[in-house]
């Protein structure tokens, strides 16, 4: 792939539509991003560890503005509020008018902070996301939810705030760790299981290709899952309906984070774990079959991904964790289950004794690898 083959994939959302830019050297084009800015003043949040790496990039195409950097120490942990406000004062030290933007230069963290800080600051300014993870660039980065975590869950406040363009350099996924890399991937495989059986089938048949981050078959499983992504959210921008499926797996896996106080697991991994566990609480409920539940535990085994809820995190635990989720309503569970691969739905009401069985069920973890030994 030349640094000229970049896709565009538009997140058509009428006046407020955006372009999402998958691409190589992508960073270094500022002509392309600088434009989407529209003001004189411009904040660039970022981490500790990818600042060094990139940060000068983005500073050469900031070149005669008024811009700034705030940066977080790397990690879920610190997608608090104590960082939005830290955001916050840099915007305000920086003299940040109505027409600055925040450019968000980072994994899945960073830009749903600094959207988040982007949709507080003079109540709501243009922002722009820089994906440096695959996670990112496939999921978080596109579709507006923003926010930060609380010690008692994941995501509990945040807003819905577009961003101006997505700039997706995979140049930057060069020096992401193998770890965050097949942790990005999870949000790939979901994609394909909530309504998408041919791409499913296609990760099957390009799973060593994708382990070995092959260039064109990953260009194209990102491609794939930001399509489809931009398709859903154009369609259902603030959750009402269909854009919950794009929660499969999260119930669970933002219990399974808050357990593990943002540090036992990426937010890939747990959603791994989880969308296992919702296809075996479909299993019992009767609306899916053994051999899906089976081909989805594979190919996340074979991507790497844990597929076991982690020794120590109690099944009543996890459960309490669940009530919080932002999808119940009137004190009952609502989670995003499946009907097989490429067919998930969202069921209202479920059993909480059916969700505490699959939580606790022979799923033995390998503790010094993570992985499931048994089902
Ligand atoms: O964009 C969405 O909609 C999603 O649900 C995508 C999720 O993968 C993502 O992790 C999202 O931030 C979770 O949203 P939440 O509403 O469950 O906090």
């Amino acid at each position: 792939m030349n640094e000229s083959d970049v896709q565009t994939i538009e997140v058509a959302l009428g006046a407020r539509r955006y372009p999402v830019w998958i691409g190589r050297g992508l960073l270094g084009d500022s002509a392309r991003w600088r434009a989407r800015l529209r003001g004189r003043h411009a904040l660039v949040v970022s981490n500790t560890t990818v600042a060094p790496l990139y940060l000068e990039r983005i500073a050469q195409g900031l070149d005669g503005l008024h811009w700034s950097s705030f940066l977080l120490d790397d990690g879920e942990a610190h997608k608090t509020f104590g960082n939005v406000g830290r955001a916050l004062e840099a915007l305000a030290t920086s003299g940040a008018t109505r027409d600055a933007c925040v450019i968000a230069l980072g994994g899945g963290v960073v830009g749903d902070l600094a959207g988040f800080a982007a949709a507080c600051w003079m109540r709501g300014i243009d922002f722009i996301q820089m994906p440096t993870t695959l996670l990112a660039m496939v999921d978080s980065s596109v579709g507006g939810k923003t926010g930060v975590n609380l010690p008692a869950g994941k995501n509990l406040v945040g807003a819905f705030h577009q961003p101006r363009a997505v700039v997706a350099d995979i140049d930057t996924l060069a020096t992401l760790p193998d770890r965050e890399y097949r942790a990005g991937l999870a949000e790939v495989v979901k994609g394909a299981a909530i309504g998408d059986a041919t791409f499913f089938a296609w990760l099957e048949a390009n799973t060593d290709a994708l382990v070995r981050r092959h260039t064109t078959t990953l260009v194209e499983a990102i491609a794939r899952k930001v399509r489809y992504k931009a398709g859903v959210v154009a369609r259902d921008e603030t959750e009402q309906g269909e854009r919950a499926l794009l929660n499969l797996g999260h119930t669970f896996g933002h219990a399974l984070e808050t357990a593990g106080n943002y540090t036992a697991l990426l937010h890939g991994e747990a959603v791994a774990i989880g969308m296992l566990l919702a296809a075996r609480l479909s299993e019992r409920l009767g609306m899916s079959e053994a051999p899906d539940t089976a081909r989805l535990q594979q190919l996340l085994d074979r991507l790497g991904l844990p597929v076991a809820r982690p020794a120590g995190m109690a099944p009543e635990q996890l459960l309490a964790l669940m009530r919080l989720d932002k999808k119940n309503t009137a004190g009952t569970l609502r989670l995003i289950l499946w009907r097989g691969i490429g067919k998930a739905q969202i069921v209202t009401g479920v059993e909480e004794t059916a969700v505490l069985e699959t939580l606790a069920e022979a799923t033995s973890v390998n503790a010094a690898s993570g992985r499931a030994t048994a089902s």
